[in-house]
């Protein structure tokens, strides 16, 4: 029978495979276009998840072996230079980072509870960010000039962003008589409402950052509503592009929902 993590491992492949076909996703590459990443293509996107496969296959085993943090994390910087190599792209930069976190913070926890996930999330953040050399990236280069503090805060404060936005807002439009494609939608929209999302700030500063949480807040409201959000999604697809707007923080940490789910079973349709 396959281990807890070798599981957990294989759901957070699945979660990105599901981020990726999600559509439409204002910005970001989907099944219709490559929205504001003309540098990146859906073919790519796959080319890249067989890296963050294998790359997660060995982090469950490297867990298992109890080694530690230092392991896996050279781990996630070698499929990072893989990914730059085979896929000539960084696309899933910030779900290495992520995933690698939840599945070892899994390793450190007895059950599935998510209080205590969040907490061993952030523990081990501040390991790795109390040993990392300091890197010219786009991140560090927000977190220099703003208060912003994308992916290193959102790691630092366990992962608030899913057990704190994404998941309750999937959760409640269920239990308010949603169904898994309107609560998948309210987990988007919640998304882009509060993720403080490096990406955005990088291309279009505040103001595109301030676009994303406003488009967050009128989806939710389309979902409530059951207006129509997919056709507001594809006409803001189209207003992303033309700003060069994009938003991959929401997107890893969607994934990083998807996946979660998954795990827990909360996105099979009950047996009838
Ligand atoms: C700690 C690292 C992840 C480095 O982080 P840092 O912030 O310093 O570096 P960035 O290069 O900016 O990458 C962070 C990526 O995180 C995503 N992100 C942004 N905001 C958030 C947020 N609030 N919460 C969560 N995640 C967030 C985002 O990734 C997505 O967007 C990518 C495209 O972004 P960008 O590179 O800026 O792309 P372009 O606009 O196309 O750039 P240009 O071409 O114009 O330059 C895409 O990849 C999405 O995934 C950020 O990019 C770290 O790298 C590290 O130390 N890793 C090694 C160790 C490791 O992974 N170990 C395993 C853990 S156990
Ligand atoms: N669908 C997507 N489009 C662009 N960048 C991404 N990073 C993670 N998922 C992405």
């Amino acid at each position: 029978m396959r281990s807890e993590l070798g599981t957990l491992s294989l759901n957070l492949v699945r979660g990105a495979f599901m981020e990726l076909y999600l559509t439409p996703k204002p910005g970001l590459v989907d099944l219709i276009d490559s929205g504001s990443h003309r540098d990146l293509s859906l073919q790519r996107m796959e080319t890249s998840l067989k890296i963050v496969s294998n790359y997660l296959a060995e982090v469950a085993e490297s867990l298992a072996r109890g080694e530690e943090l230092s392991a896996q994390v050279r781990l996630g910087v070698e499929a990072e230079t893989a990914m730059l190599q085979t896929a000539g792209t960084n696309c899933h930069k910030g779900y290495i980072f992520l995933s690698g976190l939840l599945l070892a913070a899994r390793a450190q926890v007895a059950h599935r509870d998510e209080g205590e996930l969040g907490l061993a999330v952030a523990r081990l953040a501040q390991r790795f960010f109390d040993h990392a050399q300091p890197e010219a990236t786009n991140g560090s280069r927000i977190r220099h000039n703003s208060e912003a503090q994308g992916v290193r805060g959102e790691a630092l404060a366990g992962l608030p962003s899913l057990f704190g936005a994404a998941l309750p807002a999937f959760r409640h439009e269920l239990a308010g008589g949603g169904n898994r494609g309107t609560a998948v939608y309210a987990m988007l929209g919640r998304l882009m409402a509060t993720v403080e999302d490096t990406t955005a700030l990088h291309r279009c500063g505040k103001e595109g950052l301030a676009t994303v949480r406003e488009d967050g807040r009128k989806l939710e409201l389309l979902v409530l509503q059951r207006g129509d959000f997919i056709g507001f999604l594809a006409e803001r697809n189209e207003a992303y592009i033309s700003r060069n707007l994009t938003m991959g923080g929401v997107a890893d940490l969607l994934a990083l929902a998807f996946a979660w789910l998954a795990h827990t079973g909360e996105l099979q349709l009950a047996a009838s």
